[in-house]
């Protein structure tokens, strides 16, 4: 490891299981929005409160909590760091970054300390984006899943990321500070408090997720604003995974189809339609990024599919589909190299669909986030008597 005065930095193999790194890649791919950087997606933490999504941080508690501790021992510090800012980010192909240190601007110089998890792996699910330091050893990193590198945020660390080259590069990245004031939690807990204050969390469709501005869904590789080279990234990630979508409202109502992706919809595949309603495009993602994360362990069950839940498509379903295909994804390889998968092409589901999995997966993905809401609402209480976003053990309570 690096000579630890004048490149203080630390490399932790396997510091997340696989499944975690699955669980955090299934909430980035269902909450990302356009990044900071081109060909960027980043999913923050007060946008998950924002998109009514909130119960999805609480599997992140644990592993910032870990993270923390680490990175404080690790440096030695005296007193307690607060976590500044906490994001899953995904680079794809063209995104980079040159030589940088992560404090190197007026606005960011209460960052102290930096962790990147990597949650994917190079050469298995992206190309390019290898990690150098300018001094120092390692130089090279080769991010794979479940490996953190820790490193303090001033110029000691001076570092860059190669151009993706092929394929989705993700992380979950920390920055830490010892100025308490820019301490996200604070921020977060408030935040947390005003949406739970009012107790009419448990009205059906509570934890439903609600899309935030649509301008944050588009993305062109070229910067542009206009919709005309643009694709919609929630459509283009349920087209990747095999799925197609049915609006239930007619397009005619509708001047921009930001507004038609709001309001109901129901999945396809193939010919057959999921006689089942979506509140929104986000919400129907949140189900299909489910199933693609549990496919194989759904799979090996046995299911049985009500009758009339899938049904055959009519000529003007298809018709709906298609249109809505052409204008959220105009360039279908802009999608497919933006969010495909490396190593097939229709990505993350198995061979053999089967809809009595896929079924399945909606409900489980029901009890998963009744599960969380519960645990996020239990956990409040606690959190805003510490002013801090921390591990609950009921158990041992
Ligand atoms: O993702 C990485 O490996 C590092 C990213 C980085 O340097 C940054 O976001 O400042
Ligand atoms: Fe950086």
């Amino acid at each position: 490891m690096a000579d630890r005065q004048q490149n203080p930095r630390l490399m932790l193999s396997n510091f997340l299981s696989l499944e975690q790194c699955k669980e955090l890649e299934f909430i980035h791919k269902s909450c990302s929005t356009v990044g900071y950087r081109p060909s960027v997606f980043s999913t923050t933490l007060s946008h998950l409160i924002a998109t009514n999504s909130a119960h999805l941080i609480v599997p992140l508690v644990l592993i910032r909590e870990k993270l923390k501790e680490k990175v404080e021992e690790f440096f030695a510090c005296e007193y307690e760091l607060c976590i500044e800012f906490t994001g899953l980010v995904s680079w794809t192909k063209g995104a980079s970054i040159g030589w940088h240190s992560d404090d190197n601007r007026p606005y960011l110089k209460q960052r102290n300390f930096a962790a990147v998890c990597y949650l994917n792996s190079y050469g298995r699910d992206f190309r390019g984006g290898l990690f150098h330091f300018q001094d120092g050893e390692p130089t090279t990193v080769k991010p794979s899943a479940g490996d953190v590198l820790i490193y303090t945020a001033d110029n000691r660390n001076v570092h860059s990321v190669d151009e993706i080259i092929d394929g989705e590069r993700l992380t979950l990245t920390l920055w830490f500070s010892r100025d308490g004031s820019h301490d996200e939690d604070a921020k977060l807990i408030s935040r947390l408090s005003e949406i739970f204050s009012s107790e009419v969390t448990d009205v059906p469709g509570f934890n439903l997720p609600l899309p935030a501005s649509s301008n944050m869904y588009w993305f062109s590789p070229d910067q542009s604003s206009d919709h005309d080279s643009a694709i919609n990234i929630c459509c283009a990630r349920i087209y990747a995974l095999g799925f197609g979508i049915c609006p239930l409202e007619d397009k005619t109502n509708f001047l921009d189809v930001s507004d038609l992706l709001m309001k109901l919809l129901q999945l396809t595949r193939n010919n057959g339609l999921f006689n089942q309603e979506f509140e929104n495009v986000l919400h129907a993602l949140q189900v299909v990024q489910y199933y693609s994360w549990k496919a194989s362990e759904l799979q090996g069950q046995a299911t049985i599919l009500e009758e009339g839940k899938v049904i055959p498509l009519s000529r003007s379903q298809s018709q709906k589909v298609r249109d809505l295909e052409s204008a959220c994804v105009k360039d279908c390889r802009l999608a497919q190299t933006t969010f495909g998968c490396l190593s097939c092409d229709r990505s993350g589901t198995p061979e053999i669909f089967r809809w009595g999995s896929f079924s399945a997966a909606v409900d489980a993905w029901r009890d998963y986030t009744n599960e969380l809401h519960k645990d996020l609402l239990r956990s409040l209480p606690y959190w805003r008597n510490h002013q801090l976003i921390f591990h609950v053990a009921f158990d041992e309570l």
